[in-house]
């Protein structure tokens, strides 16, 4: 596709084994993603790094996603969630209008916080600077679709990125400081869980042969850059994502009563009727496990509004072959992308309902149904797949045991105007609004802001089933 001089000519990958290919490939992540990224998370991050150094903090964090790792943060999680109910059984007791969006990215920013930072950012209670900062710099995000070239190289959008960037170092810097500071401080503070935070500061004490002793080790400037543009990285790639996954599951769930009953049946079998889900997954983590067509929504979400995919810088001596006519397609100065959500929504391997939604696909049962794992890649595949993926799918299990069935949650469109003046992001920037407004017969199509975002922040309603169960 060549889109030249709005943009470099792409090379758009459709087909799984292709894309497979070139997911194993050293292709690097493509300059155009820096754009978005950078801003809000630096270059230094696992995001954009390449080659060792990239290979190395990839290293550092794992441990953090590792399954144990995130079955401890269990507990965590639901504290949250019983934080986001809250905020429902707030909505719903007014009866007001709200973009979900908003609201479900305090959670989702309130618990990536305390998994990788061990950060209370109280996102969910609190105004907090970071958060603010963070969705500040993304009203800035030029809007892809724009045609307009003052919009598109806006004068005054470096400026406000980089002191916006200034002052979220500044927060991400204190907080490693004073976790520096405390690091091993104490016999206590060693046994603890170690957290993203802490597994980079150790990497840190191996690397520059200092003893860990909190009154004389020094943080060099460079280790410190890296430092807090990784932990950016994970605090942004950690939170949105997640959030978009969660609004779209209310959404289709709001659209398809059916698999809404047997969603909220599924949660009765396993946790009881009228019983509260929380306690019993703090009490045990691996119930979650048992939830199969809880599992088989989010994975159905992922397939039909893959939030996020991977473009690749093509190379003078990198060829790919066309998987039709075999001919080798030249890749120099072209973006080479692999937008999942097409590949999720082709025909070709998804059947002719590969634009509905239908859980059951999912299923155990139905395992035969599906086409090659190539063919779904909403966390991307191969070395550079996401990080977060498991704690993704554990967050949004607990967030839909633990609202699904208190609440009847249903998308507002026809209410939006409304909203224009609630200083959220999305009433900022009315360029939102204008031109066509459904795309896949759907009023709630994704709209790029760093990562694919439900549009207009899924105006909502909610309207409380039963009594809260929780606190
Ligand atoms: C539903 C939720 C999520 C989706 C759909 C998603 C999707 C993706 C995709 C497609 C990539 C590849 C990007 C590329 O090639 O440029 C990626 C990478 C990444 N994701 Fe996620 N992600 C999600 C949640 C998370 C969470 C919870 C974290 C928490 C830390 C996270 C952190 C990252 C990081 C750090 C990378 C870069 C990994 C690397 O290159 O080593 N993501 N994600």
């Amino acid at each position: 596709m060549d889109t030249y001089p709005v943009n470099q000519p792409m090379l758009v990958i459709m087909d799984p084994d292709t894309a497979r290919e070139v997911a194993n490939s050293n292709l690097k992540k493509h300059w155009n993603l820096k754009k978005f990224v950078e801003p809000l998370a630096g270059t230094e991050n696992l995001l954009l790094l390449e080659g060792a150094v990239w290979k190395k903090w990839r290293n550092v964090f794992n441990p953090s996603f590792s399954p144990t790792q995130l079955m401890s943060q269990v507990p965590t999680i639901v504290d949250y969630v019983t934080q986001f109910v809250a905020i429902l059984d707030e909505r719903a007791s007014k009866n007001e209008l709200f973009r979900m969006e908003e609201e479900a990215t305090k959670v989702t920013i309130d618990v990536i916080g305390k998994v990788v930072c061990d950060h209370e950012f109280k996102t969910l209670t609190t105004d907090n600077e970071f958060v603010q900062l963070l969705r500040s710099s993304l009203t800035w995000m030029p809007d892809s679709q724009s045609f307009d070239p003052f919009h598109r190289h806006h004068p005054l959008r470096p400026l406000f990125w980089k002191y916006y960037k200034y002052r979220m170092d500044n927060y991400i810097g204190k907080v490693l400081d004073e976790r520096f500071t405390f690091q091993n401080a104490s016999k206590e503070n060693r046994k603890r869980q170690k957290t993203g935070i802490d597994l980079a500061l150790e990497e840190y004490f191996k690397e520059s042969g200092q003893t860990v002793d909190a009154r004389t080790a020094t943080m060099d400037s460079e280790f410190r850059r890296y430092a807090i543009d990784n932990l950016q990285s994970l605090l942004f790639a950690g939170h949105d994502t997640t959030a978009s996954t969660i609004c779209y599951c209310y959404h289709e769930l709001g659209k398809h009563p059916a698999e809404l009953q047997k969603l909220r049946r599924e949660l009765d079998d396993v946790f009881g009727v009228g019983v509260d889900a929380g306690e019993q997954i703090k009490h045990d983590p691996y119930i979650i496990n048992k939830c199969d067509y809880t599992s088989a929504v989010i994975k159905e979400i992922l397939r039909m509004w893959a939030p996020a995919s991977t473009v690749r810088e093509g190379r003078k001596d990198y060829f790919i072959k066309d998987p039709v006519t075999e001919e080798m397609l030249p890749t120099d100065k072209m973006l080479v992308w692999i937008p999942a959500i097409s590949i999720h929504r082709d025909a070709r391997y998804w059947g002719e309902d590969a634009h509905i939604f239908r859980p059951e696909r999912w299923l155990p049962e139905n395992a035969d149904e599906l086409p090659s794992a190539e063919a779904y890649r909403p966390f991307e595949r191969g070395p550079r797949n996401c990080i977060g993926q498991e704690l993704a799918n554990i967050e949004l299990k607990i967030l839909l045991a633990m609202t699904i069935r208190e609440f009847d949650i249903r998308s507002a469109f026809d209410e939006l105007d409304t909203l224009d003046t609630d200083g959220s992001l999305w009433a900022a920037d009315q360029s939102f609004k204008k031109g066509v407004q459904k795309c896949f017969d759907d009023e709630m199509y994704q709209i790029l802001l760093a990562a694919g975002k439900p549009r207009q922040g899924m105006p909502a309603r909610v309207k409380r089933r039963r009594g809260l169960m929780h606190g």
